[in-house]
């Protein structure tokens, strides 16, 4: 995976409502650089007084910087962000300079420095994903676990519109049930799909990067059995029915296959679809109703919606 490092320069009162922005934009981690830091004495754990660098903070103000995955989704997000911080001033609360700087980070540098913002993040009422470093002792026993790797490819499985399918997997998903997962990426949903006790998972995506690793992290989480992963465009060569597919793909491309999609879910099943920011979510219904499909619920986290559609069982004439 690449990622991007946002960096906004604000003020001290501007620091936990902008974390909070950051934060609910999928970032996993947030650093801030306050100068006041400077003048304090650091000893580490093994006891050396060790220096920071004042070249990496600003004279004034303070630095608050997040890393997000480069996606497809990254112009929305920062455009998100941006606008959501702009608001901040609503409230009264000062940004003050409100710079905002984006840099690709090095792939060398993130390798070693970006596992410290990637934690065990609770995204629903049973699921809890945890990178592959780190120990997790769940909380309860009906807890699922989902371990990831993000590697390459999309999904840490914290940014919303993951959050949201798999939220609507855990409603919509009936043991044994067959799952399209239309744009793997890492593999979350089809991991998720098999740990709800779906049977016949196929996690299709077009980039090789995504379909080795979500390959890699099937296998990790013990679903080999249950999820086969195929690299394809779309729905293009899928010719078996299911009861569920599961899509987060950007609205533009969603759009580009509900026919097809409405033709593979069984009669009684169910299309999600994410990745649909705010402004394009009545396009994407209306696409949706007139393929077939009747709407049974929207769900919002942020910019973003997710889509449960249903096919509905009595469909004369097919
Ligand atoms: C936003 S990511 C979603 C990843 C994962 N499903 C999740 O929810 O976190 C979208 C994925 O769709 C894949 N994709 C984009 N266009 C596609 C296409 N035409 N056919 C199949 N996959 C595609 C991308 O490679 C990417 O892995």
């Amino acid at each position: 995976m690449n990622w991007s490092e946002i960096s906004i320069h604000t003020t001290n009162e501007a620091i936990e409502p902008i974390s909070n922005i950051l934060h609910e934009a999928g970032a996993s981690g947030v650093v801030i650089e306050d100068p006041k830091e400077l003048t304090k004495e650091r000893v580490d754990k093994f006891g050396e007084i060790y220096q920071l660098d004042p070249d990496d903070y600003p004279d004034t103000g303070v630095n608050v910087k997040a890393y997000i995955s480069v996606n497809s989704f990254l112009a929305e997000t920062v455009d998100g962000i941006k606008q959501a911080i702009t608001n901040l001033k609503a409230f009264d609360i000062d940004i003050g300079a409100n710079m905002v700087e984006i840099s690709e980070v090095n792939e060398e540098d993130w390798a070693t420095a970006w596992k410290k913002y990637y934690h065990p993040v609770k995204i629903s009422s049973t699921f809890t994903i945890v990178p592959t470093w780190e120990d997790y002792t769940p909380v309860s026993s009906d807890e699922l676990i989902i371990e990831l790797d993000p590697g390459m490819a999309f999904g840490t499985g914290t940014h919303p519109t993951t959050v949201m399918c798999i939220q609507a997997l855990e409603r919509m998903v009936k043991e044994g049930d067959r799952i399209i997962d239309v744009g793997t990426g890492s593999g979350v949903l089809s991991i998720a799909s098999a740990l709800l006790q779906a049977k016949d998972i196929r996690a299709l995506d077009l980039d090789e990067v995504a379909v080795t690793s979500a390959r890699e992290n099937i296998k990790l989480n013990n679903v080999s059995h249950k999820v086969s992963v195929q690299q394809g465009n779309l729905l293009t060569e899928q010719t078996e029915q299911a009861e569920v597919i599961v899509a987060n793909i950007l609205a533009e491309v969603i759009m580009l296959f509900v026919e097809d999609a409405y033709k593979l879910v069984l009669p009684g099943g169910t299309f999600i679809t994410s990745g649909i920011i705010q402004q394009k979510k009545k396009q994407v219904k209306d696409e949706l109703i007139t393929a077939g499909f009747v709407i049974e619920e929207v769900i919002a986290m942020e910019d973003w919606v997710a889509i449960i559609a249903k096919k509905p069982t009595d469909h004369a004439g097919e």
